[in-house]
């Protein structure tokens, strides 16, 4: 662990440039411990959200602090923040993997034992001395990601990191990012790649049109969306009722899909388990009938498909 994890507070942020209004009175919270997906439609204002958190974009209202503090009062902030924001790991094409980080370490003040570390940790040690111009994709990316680890930083702000990975780099970026959020960092990553999101991150925040739709679980995105459950039970007669009961609350619906099959929307998997075992009841299979991020961001972003038809 690395001790005390670091909130990210974005509170009432609005960013206008001209008569254009990126972000608007945009308040949530990232917490430690997990990985966080930032999603949006394109120019919802993830970039320019990012960029304010990091001090490179002045707000024209609100604030956005790291553990407390804006990033520009941070003591040490390439200790306490590691970014990533267009993909891009700023090597010269001729100067080293190796050397770049070198660099990058001397400039920010950081010990240059942490170069073979980041390297060792990323995979490149066996590319480390080639010039960076002929890294592929996957390799450039995880040099950015390198870079942003030097300082081997409790905060994680990292923008479409999977862009231009295969599934084998998508796989490796997951366990890696899961890996550092378990050691209690704080991970903001935002996607395009919205099913890559759902495989990554356990809470998501999303925005359109620079506003809050939601910041949830992915599971509790699924239920708000719709998304349904299939539930088996040989008293499903006795569960609809118990279930039935509680919609007037959650605002749910309860079909019947045979003697022994419900489908129900509006209670989350672990809801219907508990509410059957209050009752008594017994449950044979519970199925999320997963409809996918990609699915779930849609209908939330519908306004703003909607919008530009
Ligand atoms: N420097 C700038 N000057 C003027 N307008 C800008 C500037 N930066 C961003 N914008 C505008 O602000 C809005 C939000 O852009 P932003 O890049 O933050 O969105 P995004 O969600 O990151 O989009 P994408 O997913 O396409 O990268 C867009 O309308 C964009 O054109």
């Amino acid at each position: 662990m690395i001790g005390d994890g670091l909130r990210i507070d974005v509170r009432q942020l609005t960013k206008r440039f001209g008569s254009v209004t990126a972000v608007s009175d945009l308040t949530f919270s990232v917490a430690p411990g997990v990985v966080t997906g930032f999603l949006g439609p394109n120019g919802a204002g993830k970039t320019t959200t990012m960029r304010m958190i990091l001090g490179l974009v002045e707000p024209t209202a609100g604030v956005a602090t790291i553990g407390g503090t804006r990033y520009c009062d941070l003591p040490q902030p390439p200790v306490t923040v590691g970014a990533v924001l267009d993909g891009a790991s700023g090597a010269h094409p001729a100067c080293s993997g190796r050397d770049h980080l070198r660099i990058y370490a001397t400039m920010s003040r950081l010990p240059l034992h942490r170069v073979d570390a980041v390297l060792d940790q990323l995979r490149l040690t066996a590319f480390a001395d080639r010039p960076a111009g002929e890294y592929s994709t996957g390799m450039r990316q995880r040099l950015s990601l390198a870079t942003a680890l030097l300082g081997d930083p409790r905060v994680l702000l990292l923008d479409e990191p999977g862009n231009g990975l295969d599934p084998q780099g998508m796989a490796w970026l997951r366990d890696l990012l899961q890996g550092l959020a378990a050691e209690g960092r704080t991970i903001l990553v935002s996607s395009h790649v919205l099913s890559e999101i759902e495989q990554i991150a356990a809470d998501v925040v999303v925005i359109r049109d620079g506003q809050l739709v939601t910041p949830a679980s992915v599971a509790e995105l699924s239920i708000a969306a719709g998304a349904a459950v299939l539930v088996r039970s040989p008293e499903a007669e006795r569960l609809a009722h118990a279930l039935g009961a509680r919609t007037a609350l959650t605002g749910g619906v309860i079909e019947r899909k045979g003697v022994d099959l419900l489908r129900v929307t509006g209670f989350s998997t672990v809801a219907i388990a508990e509410l059957a075992a209050a009752h008594g009841l017994a449950v044979h299979e519970l199925t999320p009938e997963r409809s996918g991020l990609e699915q779930i961001f849609l209908t939330l972003t519908a306004h703003t498909e909607r919008a530009l038809s």
